[in-house]
């Protein structure tokens, strides 16, 4: 559906040249929603603009549903941005008109008679669930509703792509979680490919399939949301999934379990989909004569199923805390040293 290769964007500043986007090579498949996480400055709103033409690549090629976006001109590219649409931070609504004719607004650019436009705003406006507020003014909307405009104008053309930028950054967390629902439920419904960018790894962990992770215009990860949750590789991926994992709570749990068991090695496993540790652990107090202390626990719900992290602390010889460590490691779980008291 949607191929970058070997993308590279520079812009020209008073402090020289700037490369905003290096070397990218992604794909992303049909009916996937594609998740692009970095921090202020990586390179995501450059990216995503490259997605639909706003940009062109200084060198390389961006292909969108057959069409090479970063070469076509005029009214190819204008036919192409048809199919890929977008939402944004600040839901950039029409302020003197209603949610109705917010939503009507791209299909009289698109030039539908009146009642083929009612019609549509009409199933829009259902399926985003804002029946009873169609003569409301923006102004009169809250944060989540507003959004919800934005995605009904969104959709107004039956795109194949809904691309959000920071869709989702302006709203309060339980208002975050509805329109995440809500992109799930039209990602299922009418089978569109989603891309977002987003600095936070929660909206990625909730719907996103893939992931990829940027830092300095660069892609330095790539791969299964629950596989960069299981096994980060990248520092800034490391401190993007700690954005889940390291609570206060586990924070305190750790410091409490030191100060009231100083001698012990601490050790985080990690759970990929239904799998448990309690054999693994039940052997490790059995079989190596070691204390096993359960500090903190956590499972956390992604697209392809369920993660989790529980922290234990060993305590007994230290050839047999080594022993347990391998011994974890042969039995399918991940393991992590993460503190010798
Ligand atoms: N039109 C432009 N002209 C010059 N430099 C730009 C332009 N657009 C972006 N940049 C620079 O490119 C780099 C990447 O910016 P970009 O906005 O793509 O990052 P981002 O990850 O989306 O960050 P943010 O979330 O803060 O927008 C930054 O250093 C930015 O200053």
């Amino acid at each position: 559906m949607i191929q970058l290769e070997n993308v590279m964007k520079k812009y020209k500043t008073a402090n020289g040249e700037l490369t905003a986007v290096k070397n990218v090579n992604l794909s992303v498949e049909d009916g996937e929603i594609f998740g692009i996480i970095g921090y202020s400055g990586a390179g995501k709103s450059t990216l995503i603009r490259l997605l639909n033409g706003l940009e062109q690549p200084t060198t390389g090629k961006v292909v969108v549903n057959g069409q090479e976006v970063s070469s076509i001109k005029g009214s190819a590219l204008r036919n192409a941005r048809q199919k890929i649409s977008m939402i944004f931070q600040h839901f950039n609504l029409l302020w003197s008109r209603t949610v109705e004719e917010n939503i009507a607004f791209p299909l009289e650019i698109a030039g539908l008679s009146k009642a083929e436009r009612q019609k549509k705003v009409l199933d829009l406006i259902e399926l985003v669930g804002l029946k009873g507020r169609e003569k409301a003014y923006p102004s009169q909307l809250s944060g989540g509703q507003k959004q919800r405009v934005g995605i009904a104008r969104a959709l107004a053309n039956n795109p194949e792509v809904l691309l959000c930028d920071e869709a989702t950054s302006a709203l309060d967390p339980e208002t975050t979680d509805s329109i995440l629902d809500l992109l799930v439920d039209i990602n299922e419904k009418l089978g569109l490919t989603i891309v977002l960018i987003t600095h936070e790894m929660h909206v990625i962990r909730k719907i996103c399939h893939r992931v990829a992770v940027m830092e300095a215009g660069q892609v330095v990860e790539n791969g299964d949301v629950l596989e960069v949750f299981q096994s980060p590789q990248a520092d800034v991926t490391k401190r993007f999934v700690s954005q889940i994992t390291d609570t206060n709570e586990r924070k305190e749990s750790i410091e409490q379990i030191i100060e009231n068991y100083p001698s012990g090695t601490l050790v985080k496993l990690m759970f990929v989909g239904s799998s448990t540790g309690q054999p693994v652990i039940s052997h490790l107090s059995r079989e190596l004569n070691l204390d096993v202390n359960i500090v903190h626990g956590n499972i956390s719900q992604t697209k392809s199923g369920p993660y989790g992290t529980l922290i234990i602390q060993l305590d007994g010889n230290n050839d047999n805390v080594q022993k347990a460590v391998t011994y974890m490691n042969e039995h399918g779980v991940k393991t992590e040293v993460i503190e010798n008291a």
